[in-house]
């Protein structure tokens, strides 16, 4: 299934960058603003994956489905987009094997691209921050294009893009929103067993637990 891979893109959140620290942190300051209690990070965990407006709602409720009252929400969002672009990489770094994945998939010329939820103006400066922009051909952000994952559209537009069919672009990812995206587009999906999805074994079509592993398992599929 691998082996005739020509192209990658890359889920953020959980999948390249453990950038929890900082969306908590935002999260939490928002709420203290309202005079509300502090969450811990592994509830802010199970907030993140469809995009900042859900993003507020569910840490302003702290329900999966919640959704606020249309004037906290709006002042939160401000509030939130205000001190999470201050702080974007204070914490947030890459997973450990990132860049000596990317290094390798980038000497193998493989185009590399982003496909995140998070909005385009946090995830650009971010990987910018980073030192990991360079590394992509496209990076698109959830706001990037009219819908993000789980709709095919921002595979599909990827792999135009690279000129590449869908069938040989890799998703990698965190969540089930990648998951869904990829199957909607027809693209392979590899999921990492770290990050903050919600992923079941065989959900994705292989699973690793450090990005060089993708090294290997475009090898050994090829060989
Ligand atoms: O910011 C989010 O909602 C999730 O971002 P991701 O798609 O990079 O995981
Ligand atoms: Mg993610």
């Amino acid at each position: 299934m691998f082996s005739s891979i020509e192209a990658l893109a890359f889920d953020l959140d959980g999948t390249l960058v453990d950038s929890l620290p900082d969306l908590a942190a935002a999260a939490n300051a928002m709420r203290e603003h309202f005079g509300l209690p502090r969450l811990t990070d592994a509830r802010v965990a199970g907030h993140v994956g469809d995009g900042l407006a859900k993003l507020v709602h569910r840490t302003l409720t702290d329900e999966r489905d919640g959704v606020a009252e249309p004037a906290q929400w709006e002042a939160g969002l401000a509030f939130f987009a205000r001190h999470y672009r201050e702080h974007l990489a204070d914490l947030t770094r890459p997973y450990a094997g990132v860049v000596e994945a990317l290094e390798l998939l980038r000497a193998r010329r493989l185009p590399l691209a982003v496909v995140t939820n998070k909005p385009a103006a946090f995830a650009m400066p971010l990987l910018e921050q980073l030192g990991l922009a360079g590394y992509f051909s496209l990076i698109l952000g959830g706001d990037s294009l009219p819908e993000k994952k789980p709709s095919a559209l921002p595979l599909t537009h990827t792999a135009e893009v690279l000129g590449v069919a869908p069938a040989k672009l890799a998703m990698v990812g965190d969540s089930i929103n990648d998951v869904l995206a990829a199957r909607a587009a027809g693209c392979p999906v590899v999921a990492v067993s770290y990050g903050y999805g919600d992923l079941a074994d065989g959900d994705a079509d292989a699973t690793i637990g450090n990005l060089v592993e993708l090294y290997d398992l475009l090898k050994n599929d090829r060989a």
